[in-house]
């Protein structure tokens, strides 16, 4: 049965700064419906990418989860257990997210593999998510290896993997930086169109409250590490209860007003 809910729950994440124990993300709890898209915002650096990254055990080096855990239906699981098999993931910086001694196609097939999907789906599983992602031409660009694509490339194939992992959740974020405007677009519609048909629950992590208001359903808003309001889309536009979300939003219309008069 297809999942309805990925839930966070009092996420933790901890560095050590000059000897002493540096509280980074600070009793974080998130919910991700099927067929929803769940936005996560807030300043630079207050703790959004952390808590994609340290809810599935992938934190960078140098921080660690020190409370939480991440249930799928009410039922606690092993983020390692989960990761790429139930929750796709885009991160940031796709050069790190591939072997560098690996090819494309290695990459491409682990996802629906893990997956389950029969080893004869999975070549046509691929090459219609690396369409979907703006990558024409697969056969040249699976037989590559990362140093020789470009950053927006690697982040298209990022997408792609995602895309073709088949996975009930994902956690995308910034998915579309590096990309241009047309290719931006055509993912953001993507992913759009894979939540409405497809339940696809996406966490999304974005600065760009346009893409908030264009995606989301449910707004998340952080701050020093930790969420200072949630609620649907319209509220957190037209009634934001707290500074940060007020600020975010301002920030967004004045923008937009100063676009609109050029
Ligand atoms: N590997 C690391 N080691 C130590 N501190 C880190 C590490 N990665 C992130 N941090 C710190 O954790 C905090 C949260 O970082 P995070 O990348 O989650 O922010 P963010 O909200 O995603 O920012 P942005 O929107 O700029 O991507 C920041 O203060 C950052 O400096």
């Amino acid at each position: 049965m297809t999942p309805s809910c990925l839930a966070i729950r009092g996420l933790g994440v901890e560095t050590t700064r000059h000897g002493a124990a540096v509280r980074l993300v600070d009793d974080v709890s998130l919910e991700v419906r099927a067929g929803e898209t769940l936005a996560l915002v807030g300043a630079s650096g207050c703790g959004k990418s952390l808590t994609c990254a340290a809810s599935l055990d992938a934190a960078p080096p140098g921080v660690r989860r020190t409370a939480g855990s991440i249930a799928i239906d009410g039922v606690e699981q092993a983020p390692a257990d989960i990761r790429g098999r139930l929750v796709a993931t885009i991160l940031q910086n796709p050069r790190s997210a591939f072997n560098p001694v690996r090819t494309m196609r290695q990459h491409a097939m682990e996802g629906p593999a893990a997956r389950g999907v029969p080893a004869s789906g999975r070549a046509q599983r691929i090459r219609v998510a690396m369409a979907d992602a703006g990558l024409e031409d697969a056969d040249r660009i699976l037989a590559l290896h990362p140093f020789e694509m470009s950053g927006g490339m690697l982040q298209r194939m990022m997408i792609a993997l995602a895309l073709a992992s088949g996975a009930p959740f994902l956690f995308a974020d910034e998915p579309t930086t590096d990309l241009d405007l047309i290719v931006q677009r055509d993912i953001l519609d993507l992913l759009l169109r894979l939540t409405r048909e497809q339940g696809l629950g996406v966490l999304l992590v974005t600065h760009d409250m346009g893409v908030v208001a264009a995606l989301a359903d449910r707004v998340a808003v952080m701050d020093a590490g930790r969420i200072v309001e949630t609620g649907a889309v319209m509220d957190i536009f037209h009634r934001p209860a707290h500074p940060v979300t007020r600020g975010l939003r301002d920030a967004h219309l004045s923008l937009y007003r100063d676009r609109s008069a050029a």
